[in-house]
């Protein structure tokens, strides 16, 4: 299938100084067009279809932590990749969200154009807005190919970002209990 996507993309492989003709790249800009697609999938998604109701009445309040979520996203600078692991915790007011719905949450805004920072932030208002939760901290570990494998080229660097809300901002001792269930 030959949409407009894949045909900008064997105009970029003959910018690159490729033959977009030749048999290895026949259905490269195809399969570029597919993976890109997907890889930028969150645009298509809302947080209401994405949580589907599976928001229920708990009267435990206690910190409810969802660790080692892995993640890929996409630099808006390069979009080159950048991946690691997001750590969520809130404290429930009344009701406790699906816990898968965690992880797709970090998905959507993951599979989009990012910077760590804002994705970082939109998981944390997403968590507290379809919980209405009395604290949220989210925590992001990740690694950027941008400064891996071209720029800076520093391969161990590391960046970490965190969003704490409500409880998690205020209380010292809230947010030591989710950093030290997470680290
Ligand atoms: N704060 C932040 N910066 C990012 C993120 N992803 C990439 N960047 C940075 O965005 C910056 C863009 O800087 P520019 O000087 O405009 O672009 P560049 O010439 O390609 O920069 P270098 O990467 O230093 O070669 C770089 O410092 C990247 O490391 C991110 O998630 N958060
Ligand atoms: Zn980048």
């Amino acid at each position: 299938m030959t949409d407009s996507l894949s045909a900008l993309y064997r105009e970029v492989l003959t910018q690159l100084g490729e033959d977009p003709a030749r048999e290895g790249l026949l259905d490269t800009p195809a399969r570029v067009a597919k993976a890109m697609r997907f890889l930028t999938g969150g645009y298509q998604q809302s947080l209401e279809a994405l949580v589907n109701g599976a928001v229920f009445s708990s009267d435990n309040d206690e910190m409810v932590v969802v660790r080692d979520i892995e993640f890929y996203s996409l630099c808006e600078h390069h979009m080159l990749p950048f991946f690691g692991k997001c750590h969520i915790a809130y404290i429930p007011d009344g009701k406790v969200l699906g816990l898968s719905k965690c992880a797709r949450i970090v998905d959507m805004y993951a599979r989009r154009l990012q910077i760590q920072e804002n994705l970082t932030l939109q998981v944390a208002h997403a968590i507290g807005d379809v919980t209405g939760a009395r604290g949220v901290g989210v925590i992001m570990d990740a690694r950027h190919l941008c400064m891996m494998m071209r720029g800076v080229e520093k391969q161990h660097a590391s960046t970490t970002t965190s969003v704490m809300l409500g409880t998690l901002r205020e209380s010292a001792a809230a947010r030591s209990e989710f950093l030290s269930l997470v680290t």
